[in-house]
């Protein structure tokens, strides 16, 4: 049962944060069973103010106590910490990576240890709206295949893989997502600005479009081209505005911006 288990949390920064909280959030354990490390000592008084979880900075002591190890840590901190804690892990202990291109089997050789999970989450976890793309060694079991989706649930919607080429994938294009989103949006209200509007009013008026269309797009379940061709009158403001916008190259800008997070992925994972 879950309810039961011990969650080490490995580095309790942005995302490490978002977990806790979710997890939380759905009493999946109570929160003396969620023990947090953290190199920071002001972060880790914070965590244990705000969520009443165990913290400490010992690494080895938390894994050691865990049945699940979530490593939410920079990648270039692995290279260093993961042979510090080669030999700690429990027989059946799970760990969870959130780590950006950090592939399976680099967790494996230096923890000598097979159960590994390696996830993709998003920021908006940290609200539970999180999109999570997750998959599994084979020495992972079915149960600890569960409790990797109970986990992964807590903060969002959760997508299992079962080729782990999809995590560089996924990273490019969920993981990194949001930051184009808000680039995208800051740019509408930086324009509407432009145009007049007070700046609340422009995004207030953009965030509303943004949430509109989503829900708009997912509850139609219509093809986004269709969607388009529906605000797109003949000789009208959206025909001026999107040729502007294929004359610009947003397409193939953002398929190259998507690409090379993806390539940026991989280079993470060979830890140059
Ligand atoms: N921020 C994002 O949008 C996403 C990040 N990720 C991945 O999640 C991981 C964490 O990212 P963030 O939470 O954004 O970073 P962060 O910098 O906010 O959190 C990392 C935390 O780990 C702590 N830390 C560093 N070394 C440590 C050690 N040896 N032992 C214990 N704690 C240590 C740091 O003090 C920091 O608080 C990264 O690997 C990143 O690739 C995954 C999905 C989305
Ligand atoms: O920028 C990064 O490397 C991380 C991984 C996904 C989102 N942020």
């Amino acid at each position: 049962m879950i309810r039961d288990l011990r969650i080490a949390v490995i580095g309790a920064g942005i995302m490490g944060e978002a977990m806790i909280s979710g997890m939380l959030r759905h009493e999946l354990v109570p929160p003396e069973q969620i023990m947090a490390t953290e190199l920071r000592a002001d972060r880790r008084d914070e965590i244990a103010a705000r969520y009443g979880v165990q913290v400490t900075d010992d690494n080895v002591a938390a894994v050691h106590w865990g049945q699940v190890a979530v490593f939410a840590v920079k990648p270039q901190t692995l290279p260093k910490l993961l042979p510090e804690l080669r030999g700690t892990l429990n027989d059946g202990e799970l760990v969870i990576s959130i780590v950006a291109g950090a592939p399976i089997r680099h967790f494996a050789e230096l923890l000598q240890h097979p159960q590994i999970v390696r996830s993709m989450p998003n920021t908006p976890a940290q609200i539970g709206e999180g999109m999570t793309v997750w998959t599994a060694a084979d020495a992972v079991t079915e149960e600890q295949r569960g409790w990797a989706r109970t986990i992964l649930e807590s903060f969002g919607q959760e997508q299992y893989v079962d080729d782990e080429n999809y995590l560089d994938m996924a990273t490019a294009l969920s993981g990194t997502g949001p930051a184009y989103f808000f680039l995208l949006m800051e740019a509408m209200v930086d324009a509407g600005v432009h145009l007049g509007f007070p700046r609340y009013m422009a995004q207030k008026l953009v965030l509303e479009t943004m949430q509109g269309s989503v829900l708009y797009a997912q509850k139609s379940g219509k093809h986004l081209a269709e969607l388009k061709n529906g605000v797109t009158s003949p000789g009208g403001t959206t025909a001026a505005a999107l040729y502007e916008l294929e004359r610009g190259g947003l397409r193939t800008v953002l398929t190259d911006a998507i690409w090379a997070a993806y390539r940026r992925s991989a280079e993470l994972g060979k830890g140059k």
